[in-house]
Formats: C-alpha cells, structure tokens, sequence
C-alpha cells in the first residue's frame, strides 16, 4: 500500500483526484476499465482516428520512471490524438520500455494509425490475472504530464482531467496517460 501511495503522490502532485472529486461528466470516462478506443467508438458510432503527434526513444521524468519496477532511463514514448471527423477527442502519452517491445510483442506494437487498445484488448490476448493499476488526475500547467501534453498539443485546456493506467501485454509493462477534451462531452456516454 505505501507504494501505491507514494506513486499516487507523484502522479496527483496538483491535486488529488479521486473519482469522486471528478466532474461527474467525466467520472465514467474516467472510471471505465474497458478500450477507451472501443467506449469512443461505441459514443460517435464510427471509427476513430488515431492521429499519431510523435513516436520516438526519449528519457523519462521522474514521475513516469516510478511506475516501472526495474531502472529505465530512455523509452519509447507514443503521443496520439483519437479524433472524430477530425476533432481531437483525446489525447494519449503512452510509454513502452525497450524489454515490452521486444520479443513477441515486438510486431504487434508496430502501430502507425491502429489504436494501442486493438493489442491492449485484442480477443486473442491472455488476459493478465493483474487488474491494471489506475490512477486519475485532475491537470493544470503545474503538473508534468499537462505541460508534455500542452508541447504536442496546444489547445490543451488549462484544467483537463486525465487518467493514467498501468498495462501489462505479456507481462510487460506500458504506462498509458489519456487526457480527455472537451469535445469529447458532445457525444453520448453509454
Ligand atoms: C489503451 C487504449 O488505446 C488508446 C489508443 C492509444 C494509441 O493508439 O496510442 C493510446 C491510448 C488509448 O487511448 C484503449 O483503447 O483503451
């Protein structure tokens, strides 16, 4: 329990985001432990489109290395907008170590436009035993992630509410940050 509460900490350095301090529009897409891909899909009834801002080796901050249990300095990070008729919905920060991207999970993490939850959620995949370890945030220019966000991204609003899960694919571990857009609450959330 103390580490998990030492990685909330870092995570929620502006401020602590529990569900239920969330606005309630957000709490379900906040709170679903489903494909957020697939939930999207199902609310604009099309197809998404993943439009990939960067995806290249970089080092990671203190407040991403905390999650990974062995000593990583450089990843793969994985910067996308899901959008809808052209309309960012989301924005996702995923970081995947060398040692998940090796091996077997090395094909299927050669992405391009298809979604991360495609492989993350694919039918065929063992589901792991371990529920993935979730953690949501309310963001603002303070927090790490919000101005990482705000570099790739410029209409970032000054307050977001994001969510950040912690995946294993095969037993390896990707860090997947979702901050949500505002033009995501057009849609219907079923
Ligand atoms: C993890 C999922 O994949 C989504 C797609 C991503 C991508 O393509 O990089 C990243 C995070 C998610 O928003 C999901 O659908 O739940």
């Amino acid at each position: 329990m103390i580490h998990r509460r030492r990685l909330r900490s870092s995570w929620n350095r502006v401020d602590s985001g529990e569900l239920h301090q969330a606005p309630r529009q957000w709490q379900s897409w906040l709170s679903d432990t489903g494909s957020l891909t697939q939930k999207i899909e199902r609310a604009i009834g099309q197809k998404l489109e993943v439009v990939v801002l960067r995806d290249c080796r970089q080092n990671l901050n203190s407040d991403e290395s905390r999650y990974f249990h062995f000593n990583i300095k450089r990843c793969r990070i994985r910067e996308v907008l899901l959008c809808a008729n052209g309309m960012p919905l989301v924005m996702a920060n995923s970081i995947i170590p060398g040692r998940s991207s090796s091996g077997s999970n090395h094909e299927v993490l050669r992405l391009g436009k298809k979604p991360l939850g495609a492989v993350l959620f694919a039918k065929t995949r063992m589901r792991s035993k371990k529920k993935p370890l979730r953690e949501i945030a309310r963001l603002d220019k303070r927090n790490i992630l919000w101005k990482k966000c705000f570099q790739q991204y410029q209409k970032l609003p000054a307050v977001s509410w994001a969510r950040r899960t912690l995946y294993q694919l095969k037993g390896r571990p990707l860090l997947v940050s979702e901050v949500f857009l505002p033009a995501l609450l057009n849609y219907p959330n079923n």
